[in-house]
């Protein structure tokens, strides 16, 4: 039986390689946050990595973001619930055949099945980006779209920027999660992302979870600043 964390902070361990991403683990309190590992750390450090976390009591968020046919990722799923973790994702623009055969294959699992989300546009493109992807509406419009389809395909929940969290909150209901990376605490760099909010206004426009990477990661004393975000949205 894992920890319960009531914590909605979410640390991205960007590494490209197990020692690190454990060393930081080891850093932070599983009680005070969830993990994620991404595309970077997978490919660098495989499932072992993945159930080293597990073992140490983290939830584990495991952000493949998978794209694919539907036979080949409902088996992708499959496989990171066998690993253990509490969520796991896709990319809802793969589809609704795809998504419901994705949930389809977790049903195994019953009570200890990951939550399963659907990411909709990333954090890191600017509205003005979107057209270059052959998508011509208004980014929102886009998210909007992409949630409702994740939704009445039986998702848990969406990735999205929390500058959309408080339009898919109406839409959705409150039984649907809304993950938010793009988090920036006032003052830290946006870097690579472009849709920033802070994660005092994150939550208070409607989002459930935190993702958070470098402003914790990169920190000279990584958790005190999670402890300080901790504190700023107490
Ligand atoms: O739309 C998305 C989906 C996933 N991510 C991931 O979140 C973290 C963010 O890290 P920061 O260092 O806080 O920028 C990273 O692992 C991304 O792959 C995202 O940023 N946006």
């Amino acid at each position: 039986m894992q920890t319960r964390v009531s914590s909605p902070v979410i640390v991205a361990l960007d590494y490209d390689n197990a020692d690190s991403a454990l060393a930081m683990a080891d850093r932070l309190d599983p009680q005070l946050c969830r993990v994620k590992v991404g595309k970077e750390l997978f490919t660098a450090a495989g499932p072992q990595l993945v159930r080293e976390l597990v073992a140490r009591d983290f939830q584990v968020f495991l952000d493949l973001k998978f794209h694919d046919i539907p036979n080949t990722v409902a088996a992708a799923v499959r496989a990171a619930a066998e690993l253990g973790v509490w969520m796991v994702n896709v990319h809802a623009s793969g589809g609704s055949r795809m998504m419901r055969a994705a949930m389809k294959a977790l049903e195994e699992f019953g009570e200890s099945k990951p939550l399963l989300i659907a990411v909709t546009v990333l954090t890191s493109t600017a509205p003005e980006e979107l057209a270059e992807t052959g998508v011509a509406r208004p980014l929102q419009d886009q998210v909007l779209a992409l949630a409702g389809l994740a939704q009445r395909s039986g998702l848990d929940g969406v990735v999205c920027s929390a500058r959309e969290a408080q339009l898919l909150r109406a839409a959705s209901g409150g039984d649907f999660a809304l993950v938010t990376p793009g988090i920036r605490p006032s003052g830290s760099a946006a870097d690579d992302q472009r849709r920033v909010v802070t994660p005092e206004q994150a939550l208070e426009w409607g989002a459930d979870y935190l993702v958070i990477g470098r402003p914790i990661t990169a920190a000279a004393e990584p958790a005190v600043a999670l402890r300080e975000i901790l504190e700023e949205i107490a």
